[in-house]
């Protein structure tokens, strides 16, 4: 397994060691104890979760607040997606910067998004399975998020906007500005 620091303080890039044979293939998704020595974090996960997309659905960029925040460990089981972290961290050097990454079926690399960060992602291929683990259970009341074509954090989302599928809680999400505003910053 290979960990690398984002330019983001405390969210990493893994590349798990892959063992293939001629049944196929074989990986740790997670090992708790090389996380830790890797990242140097101790993270209790308690809920797993997964989705199904198809092509161009973008999901996102969500968060929870408060003490439901949650860190996520992502990865990609079928398919390509790109993937998005936001830092929303207001002490951090990188506040309001982004991360993002293509995690696929065939890169196999994971994301962890540590907490105080906001999340999204968008299916590139023509149908994608994403699983993550989180550190906090969800929890409806602290569902937050910043709408993914903020004009401010100006993401490149690889696909053309009107190709773009999006529930119509997410069509609803504030701006970057309006966070901003609503958290004193
Ligand atoms: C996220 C979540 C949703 N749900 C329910 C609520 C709702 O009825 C249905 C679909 O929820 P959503 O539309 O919020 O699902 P989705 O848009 O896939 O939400 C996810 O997006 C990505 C980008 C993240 O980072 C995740 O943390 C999560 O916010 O599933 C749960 O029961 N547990 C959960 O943990």
């Amino acid at each position: 397994m290979t960990v690398k620091e984002t330019k983001l303080q405390g969210c990493f890039v893994i590349e798990p060691t892959v063992f293939e044979d001629k049944r196929g293939y074989f990986f740790e998704t997670f090992n708790r104890k090389n996380f830790k020595e890797a990242t140097g974090l101790e993270i209790d996960f308690v809920q797993d979760n997964e989705s199904y997309s198809t092509k161009a659905v973008l999901r996102g960029l969500h968060f929870q607040t408060g003490k439901y925040a949650q860190a996520k460990l992502i990865r990609v089981v079928k398919g390509n997606v790109l993937d998005i972290a936001v830092d929303l961290r207001k002490e951090s050097a990188t506040f309001g910067q982004c991360f993002s990454i293509e995690l696929s079926e065939k890169n196999k690399n994971q994301l962890f998004i540590p907490r105080g960060f906001a999340h999204g992602f968008v299916v590139l291929s023509n149908t994608a399975i994403f699983s993550y683990k989180c550190d906090n259970y969800y929890n409806k009341a602290s569902e937050s998020g910043i709408i993914h074509n903020d004009q401010d954090l100006n993401i490149n989302w690889k696909l053309p906007e009107e190709d773009l599928i999006i529930s119509e809680k997410d069509k609803q999400l504030p701006t970057f500005k309006e966070f901003c505003h609503s958290e004193g910053i």
